[in-house]
């Protein structure tokens, strides 16, 4: 006993080992600490499966790579582990992948799950709080001020702006015309897109400021694969690291010039309402030389409800604006470039989308009306099943503000989850689309509708916080391909196997959208062997 005592009292620790004792307490405290917080998660994870994740990085290191490669990890993962629920470990925290149609449509429709996550953060230099980045409490606000700008009358006014831009379009691609070497129709749908809703929305002409709209483009596209970058790489979570490799790689500016578009036109359009206010005129936007059309636009809708007490801060207004902008253009873009490269590899589609054009417009180049787009059914298929195997956002993150039930196992996801949406996943949900890497269009005739879950096709989204331009989206690329296919017929050497994918913030072709033109033959594609 005696011994013992003394061993005790002799008992002496040099100041490296008190250092690394203290070091390996403070480890467990807050090592136990982070399992006690994360105790409803690992409950719920051990439930499902998913690939594996390593203590605080969580699955990052498969997300490391090209946006190609990124994009086929992505299918990987949905692929092997479809239709899910999947655990995720996104560094520290508690990732779900949904893809269930049943899922998807119970934490859509949840109100707990309004909130965007914490990714989004990462998006606010571009977006800063406009509707697709706001927390709750603003969004609530600004989504019921602004959705009645998106109200179909309001959106029939649009027609004439969808046709004057597009017949632009149609006289711009001339120059490709008789060329065997494919052009890329990105270079020449873009540009459209992005005129059309700054003069839709924001009343503003971009044909005469061209170069304006070619810097805001190549900006936005490259703000995007910057912030995706940054999304995948934790050590650019970092404010001050994410500046320091701007600078350092010479990037530095982008995001300024992201901006100097949507300012100016803010700016114009401030004083041109200033304007009016003097003179109490309506507002009025310029559709052709010839032709005024008293058209209510998004941005001068914002300056009213600012007038009325709405209180939309010059930053509110600048961050939708921007929304708008990128919201409504680059979407459109590649939606509408992926439909008309399925319709060159598809020659027989082609043929059978012509025909009903045919059947609505005959050969006469008559304005496309908010009627005729109603009759082109078939269109509209070709539309949907573009988008379901091209949904241009593949994934939607949600952070759980409580608990919420999903359909599967009757599994509940605790609070404070990041809910990933897999739009990509329940679109290639193989009890939805029996071949969910084929192109067919019949998988959007009514009578498949029917027979499917409303869920499964998802690529505005759904829910309160879906897509508010869907109806708009919609018409006007009813409207380009329906001009584009009245003019010319579109070819191209690719095969669907040579399709590369990529992402970025948005899921795009890696390789472009390749294709050669020809003068349209007007006649309809079955009288074509008959002698007219
Ligand atoms: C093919 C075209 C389009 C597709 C596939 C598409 C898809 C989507 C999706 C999936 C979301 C949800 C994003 C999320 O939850 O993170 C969304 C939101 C949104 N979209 Fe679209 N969109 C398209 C066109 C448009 C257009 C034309 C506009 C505007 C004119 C627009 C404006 C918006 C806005 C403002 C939001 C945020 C809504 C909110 O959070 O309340 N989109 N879109």
């Amino acid at each position: 006993m005696e011994y013992i005592i003394q061993s005790v009292r002799d008992f002496r620790l040099t100041t490296s080992e008190v250092i690394v004792y203290q070091a390996i307490v403070c480890f467990v405290i807050i090592w136990c600490q982070f399992k006690w917080i994360r105790r409803n998660f690992e409950s719920v994870a051990a439930k499902m499966k998913g690939p594996k994740g390593y203590p605080l990085i969580g699955s990052s290191f498969d997300f490391i790579g090209t946006p190609e490669q990124v994009m086929e990890k992505i299918l990987k993962i949905d692929d092997k582990y479809s239709p899910g629920p999947i655990k995720i470990w996104v560094g520290p925290y508690f990732g779900v992948i949904v893809i269930k149609p049943e899922d998807v449509q119970a934490v859509l429709n949840n109100s707990k799950a309004l909130q965007k996550d914490r990714f989004y953060d990462f998006i606010k230099n571009i977006f800063g709080e406009g509707l697709l980045t706001a927390p709750v409490h603003k969004w609530r606000k600004h989504r019921r001020l602004i959705t009645p700008s998106f109200n179909a009358t309001l959106l029939n006014q649009f027609f004439p702006v969808f046709n004057e831009k597009n017949k632009i379009l149609i006289r711009n691609l001339k120059k490709e015309l008789f060329k065997t070497t494919p052009f890329d129709l990105w270079d020449y749908i873009a540009p459209t897109t992005l005129n059309l809703i700054c003069q839709t929305a924001m009343g503003y002409n971009l044909d005469t400021q061209s170069e304006y709209g070619t810097e805001f483009e190549n900006a936005m596209i490259k703000a995007s694969e910057l912030d995706s970058l940054r999304m995948k790489t934790p050590w650019l979570y970092f404010s001050f690291m994410f500046k320091l490799y701007l600078k350092l790689k010479g990037h530095s500016d982008v995001f300024n010039t992201l901006y100097k578009l949507p300012l100016k036109m803010i700016q114009e359009k401030k004083e041109a309402f200033a304007q009016r206010k003097i003179l109490n005129k309506p507002s009025a936007v310029d559709v052709t030389d010839n032709e005024r059309n008293k058209l209510k636009v998004f941005l001068d809708t914002l300056f009213e409800l600012n007038e009325a007490g709405a209180n939309f801060s010059d930053d509110d207004i600048k961050d939708e604006v921007v929304t708008m902008m990128i919201g409504g253009s680059e979407t459109s873009a590649i939606t509408i470039c992926f439909s008309l490269l399925m319709l060159a590899i598809h020659p027989d589609i082609q043929d059978k989308v012509y025909d009903e054009i045919y059947e609505v417009f005959h050969d006469a180049d008559e304005t496309i009306t908010l009627e005729d787009t109603s009759k082109l059914v078939y269109l509209e298929q070709v539309l949907k099943e573009t988008l379901r195997l091209f949904p241009v956002l593949p994934l939607v993150f949600r952070k759980l503000q409580d608990d919420v039930k999903i359909a599967s196992d009757d599994l509940v996801l605790p609070k404070g989850t990041t809910c990933i949406i897999s739009i990509l996943g329940t679109h290639h949900f193989s009890e939805s689309y029996p071949n969910p890497w084929t192109f067919n269009p019949e998988n959007f005739n009514p009578e498949n509708i029917a027979n499917r879950h409303k869920y499964s096709f998802i690529a505005f989204s759904g829910g309160p916080r879906g897509c508010i331009g869907s109806k708009y989206a919609m018409m006007s690329m009813k409207v380009a391909m329906s001009t584009f296919l009245r003019n010319y017929s579109v070819h191209t050497h690719y095969t669907f196997d040579d399709i590369k994918l990529k992402i970025d913030l948005l899921l795009r072709s890696a390789n472009g959208y390749p294709v050669t033109i020809q003068l349209r033959d007007r006649r309809p594609t079955y009288t074509r062997d008959k002698k007219l």
